[in-house]
């Protein structure tokens, strides 16, 4: 059994409704145990116990969440000292943009180091039931990989 874990941050409400039907798809996937947790309640302890890492988040002010950033920061050295390179995926909700968050993000966690498992989305506006279908796909793509064993 793979052990995947999702964080996220949501201000508006837009990137929590992004991780739930993400978070719905994921956890269809029978091989794969799924953890959602709040980018605020997450740390090294839950982070060292995942095979995958799934993240969703806004971009704010041309970067990425302050809060999942904090994550992030928060998590650097207990999970860069573990050794093995942890995959992840990355869901974006933006107002127009996005782009500056994306790369923020994916440059933190080549360093980390994580590898990137599949392409970052990124959902621009008011959530669409495009969007949800957008986030369960990566949600549903992500676990499965995880579960194959093929990231
Ligand atoms: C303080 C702040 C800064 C923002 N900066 C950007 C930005 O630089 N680019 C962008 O496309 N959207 C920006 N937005 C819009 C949010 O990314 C967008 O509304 C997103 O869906 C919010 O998701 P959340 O409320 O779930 O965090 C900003 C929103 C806030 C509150």
């Amino acid at each position: 059994m793979k052990s995947l874990l999702l964080v996220y941050h949501s201000q508006s409400g837009a990137s929590a409704e992004l991780a739930r039907a993400c978070a719905a798809a994921a956890g269809t996937v029978t091989g794969v145990q799924l953890q959602v947790l709040r980018a605020w309640d997450a740390g090294s302890r839950e982070l060292l116990a995942a095979d995958g890492l799934l993240l969703v988040a806004a971009e704010n002010s041309g970067a990425l969440s302050g809060t999942m950033k904090d994550f992030l920061d928060r998590t650097f050295y207990p999970v860069g000292a573990r050794g093995p390179v942890l995959p992840y995926a990355l869901l974006l909700s933006a107002g127009n943009d996005g782009r500056g968050a994306r790369r923020q993000a994916e440059t933190i966690l080549s360093g980390y180091p994580m590898k990137r498992a599949l392409e970052t989305v990124i959902c621009r506006g008011e959530v669409t039931a495009s969007h949800r279908q957008r986030a369960a796909e990566l949600g549903e793509a992500f676990a499965t990989g995880l579960d194959m064993g093929i990231f």
